[in-house]
């Protein structure tokens, strides 16, 4: 296990959001945010797994963050942790009794939402997806073999990234929540049960929230909606590519629902 300048802090953050990227990690912080004993994180900064920063210590990320009062808890939420392996490790090592969130939307919509992001907001000019179609990118050159080797695609693999979490940490204290119905429905009853997981009061409520038809998202009654960027029209894939996908996906998916014990019917 990878040695840090800092001793075991058993409760040093009480829960990270981990990702999966583009599955609603955003919303998901911003509508805890509304919970009064809850505080987190303004900046994602990749520590755990930035060896330079992590190997400066602590102290520097610490200052980053809000403080915590009593009765407070601290979630930070970095939805590149899930796929990025050494983090499981560096943040039990440190923190070992932390609460871990996995939110997780069906592989091939993860999958495409990752590649409008990347296609608008890459912010290396020469990013593949700056210049090649989905469907370029998705499969080897001249094959209809799914290019995994593409990070796209690496993302959705759920069960690799799964694994290494629970080598790490005991089931029990990684909450899974599926993040399609998360988008679809009102967002209280799942809010409902990360309450109950964190410990903290019931206080979300449904009238909280509201479904903006413009935008097509549930915002907050009082702060309003997520930011612009958040929330892009999906491509249409041929049925062919989507039969493709799914063939490719379907192992991986069934392999993450055994060791996950949860079947989210992908
Ligand atoms: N309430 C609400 N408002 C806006 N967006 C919502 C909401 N709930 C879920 N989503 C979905 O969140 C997707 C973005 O996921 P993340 O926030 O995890 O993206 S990121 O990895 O942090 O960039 C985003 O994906 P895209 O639609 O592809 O942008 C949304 O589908």
């Amino acid at each position: 296990m990878a040695a840090h300048p800092a001793a075991t802090i058993p409760d040093l953050v009480n829960c990270f959001i981990i990702g999966s990227r583009k599955s609603g990690t955003s919303a998901l912080q911003y509508f805890l945010s509304l919970h009064p004993q809850l505080k987190t994180n303004q900046f994602e900064d990749g520590y755990f797994f930035r060896d330079q920063e992590y190997a400066a210590g602590l102290q520097p990320w610490l200052t980053e963050l809000p403080k915590r009062r009593n009765g407070i808890q601290l979630i930070v939420k970095e939805a590149e942790y899930f796929h990025r392996h050494i983090t499981a490790q560096r943040i039990a090592a440190i923190s070992n009794a932390t609460k871990i969130i996995v939110i997780l939307r069906n592989p091939i919509k993860r999958l495409l939402s990752d590649y409008l992001f990347m296609r608008r907001y890459a912010f290396a000019p020469n990013a593949l997806e700056k210049t090649k179609d989905f469907s370029e990118l998705v499969l080897e050159v001249n094959s209809s073999k799914v290019n995994a080797s593409w990070g796209g695609v690496a993302r959705s693999l759920y069960a690799k990234h799964f694994g290494k979490w629970l080598l790490n940490f005991p089931r029990k204290q990684i909450l899974l929540v599926d993040g399609d119905r998360f988008q679809m429905e009102n967002p209280a009853e799942i809010l409902h049960g990360i309450e109950s997981f964190l410990g903290i009061d019931h206080y979300l409520q449904k009238d909280h929230f509201f479904l903006n038809t413009t935008k097509g998202f549930y915002c907050s009654r009082i702060r309003g909606c997520l930011k612009e960027g958040k929330g892009h029209h999906p491509i249409d894939l041929t049925p062919r590519l989507m039969e493709i996908l799914r063939t490719f996906f379907e192992p991986f998916n069934q392999m993450f629902y055994q060791m996950s014990g949860v079947d989210f019917g992908w």
